[in-house]
């Protein structure tokens, strides 16, 4: 694809300006202020961007102004860099990928000599940074932020680069420029709250509110300037920060589907949109496998009332679903997702402790090894809970010592965790006809936990049986909308 010509055309930015809606005057506006936030599936190749470049001004024609972009790294740039660190560790380093990826889709837009002098800058640094891990031979987490930072740095340069010649104003912003500061734990950071005036104050003083900022997702800075990253999926915290910050109408995250499903797609052909759902459900159904938002972004947005709204950029006329304050759902069950490959341990106590104190030494020596538990069910004597594959116990493993003079552990692999985002008052229901569903069906549950946060019921099963009860479940629920008989109150008859 040769887009031909290019350059910024002042005159070309000037009618545009011209043509965009809520441009001041004496009209009633009733333009959306918006962040949008375009993940890097979105972003993988010059086609890609060029898409949602066309559906940014597609976008701002009808009203649906972003006073910020979000973009993550294109396609699978982040995985790519941190290959490229392990290589480094190894004794190779090889960027050559990325340069093509990045400049390929530079010259496929024909964007200019600056812009392909900046991406040549960056990788360049990026070059340098993994010599430097090749000949010291350490790569700390510190160092991992920065090198990952490199693929949202690029992908931001070509983005705004690619709209100004399409006639967009935009500018890109590494995100610290406009005041996204974090703690300083490297990889897994948290926006610090005095971001959110900073933010607040860039967009109202420094940006001029014609152009779009297209900012860097993912990532920021410490205060004292060193770069950190969000955790992985961190981009949609970025949209969410913003959008509360500048107390935006609307967040917007873009997908290649319409919306929050039913269930995962790719497992579920027949999964359908959901219109609505509230914030702790959705944060409920990322935790627990639906990767489509990460479960933190919706803490900012929650806290400022400001919906998001996941959309389909390959079918933006959809309305998508929106993530609001209650739930407006009259289903059953909302949707239904998993976590695969999971472990399952059972920690029986071998009544050296009283039930506290069992229970209190079981969880400090979780925290003390850092491993976080997804469902938990517990009695007196024993408690079960499940890990997934990121902190999985071996046998051997430090915590078997710590706990083995006061407890047996049975170690389980290969089970999956199916979760229903449900209306809990109607728990009775959903269990009535979960366990109807998987009767018929043959599928034995090891585990049942029915969460705290009131929006979801989980059920450990073994991960061979997890897609034959996926589809029974979502057929049940979604779209035979199969009868339960519920016991009648009849016994004197
Ligand atoms: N319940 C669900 N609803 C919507 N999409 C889902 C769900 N579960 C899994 N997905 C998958 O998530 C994908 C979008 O997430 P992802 O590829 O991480 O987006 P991006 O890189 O754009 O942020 C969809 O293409 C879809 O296949
Ligand atoms: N690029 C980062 C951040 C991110 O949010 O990406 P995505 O929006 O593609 O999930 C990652 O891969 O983790």
């Amino acid at each position: 694809m040769n887009t031909g010509s290019m350059v910024l055309e002042s005159e070309k930015i000037e009618a545009f300006k011209e043509g965009m809606p809520n441009r001041g005057g004496d009209e009633k506006h009733e333009d959306k202020r918006v962040v949008m936030k375009f993940g890097g599936s979105s972003l993988a190749d010059a086609e890609r961007i060029e898409h949602v470049a066309q559906l940014i001004k597609s976008q701002i024609a009808i009203g649906n102004r972003p006073a910020a972009v979000i973009c993550s790294a294109m396609g699978k740039t982040t995985n790519n860099l941190l290959n490229a660190g392990d290589f480094a560790l190894e004794g190779r380093v090889n960027v050559d990928a990325l340069r093509t990826l990045h400049h390929t889709t530079i010259k496929e837009f024909d964007l200019g000599q600056h812009v392909a002098d900046d991406i040549t800058e960056l990788l360049n640094e990026l070059e340098n940074m993994l010599n430097g891990v090749k000949l010291l031979q350490e790569l700390s987490p510190r160092s991992l932020d920065m090198l990952v930072s490199f693929g949202e740095r690029m992908s931001i340069r070509i983005m705004a680069a690619r709209l100004n010649q399409i006639g967009v104003p935009a500018e890109a912003y590494d995100s610290w420029t406009i005041g996204m500061i974090t703690t300083s734990e490297f990889g897994d950071a948290r926006v610090l709250p005095s971001s959110m005036e900073k933010i607040k104050n860039t967009f109202s003083n420094k940006i001029d509110p014609n152009t779009v900022a297209i900012v860097t997702g993912f990532i920021g800075h410490t205060e004292s300037g060193k770069i950190t990253t969000l955790g992985r999926g961190g981009s949609d915290l970025t949209a969410t920060t913003i959008g509360a910050a500048c107390s935006l109408d609307e967040i917007q995250v873009w997908k290649d589907v319409d919306g929050i499903m039913s269930c995962d797609p790719r497992m579920v052909r027949s999964a359908v949109p959901i219109s609505r759902v509230s914030f702790e459900e959705a944060a409920e159904l990322a935790y627990f496998g639906a990767k489509v938002l990460h479960p933190i972004a919706m803490m900012p947005a929650m806290e400022a009332q400001i919906p998001v709204r996941v959309k389909n950029s390959y079918n933006p006329s959809h309305p998508g679903t929106v993530i609001n304050k209650d739930r407006d759902n009259e289903n059953l069950v909302t949707a239904i997702t998993c976590k695969r490959d999971i472990q399952l341990i059972d920690i029986t106590s071998t009544r050296m402790l009283g039930a506290y104190g069992f229970l209190s030494k079981v969880f400090n020596t979780f925290e003390k090894h850092k491993l976080s538990v997804d469902v938990l069910a517990s009695s007196e004597v024993s408690v079960s809970l499940t890990l997934d594959k990121k902190s999985s116990v071996y046998k051997g493993h430090p915590l078997c010592d710590d706990l083995g003079d006061i407890a047996n552990i049975d170690v389980k692999e290969g089970k999956a965790i199916i979760t229903l985002i449900t209306d809990i008052k109607r728990s009775s229901e959903v269990l009535a006809t979960v366990f109807k569903v998987f009767m018929e069906k043959g599928i034995e549950v090891e585990m049942l936990s029915q969460g705290a946060s009131k929006v979801n019921i989980s059920f450990i099963v073994s991960d061979s049986l997890v897609e034959s009860a996926i589809h029974s479940l979502h057929m049940c629920f979604f779209e035979e909308q199969c009868e339960i008989t519920m016991p009648t109150n009849d016994k004197e008859v």
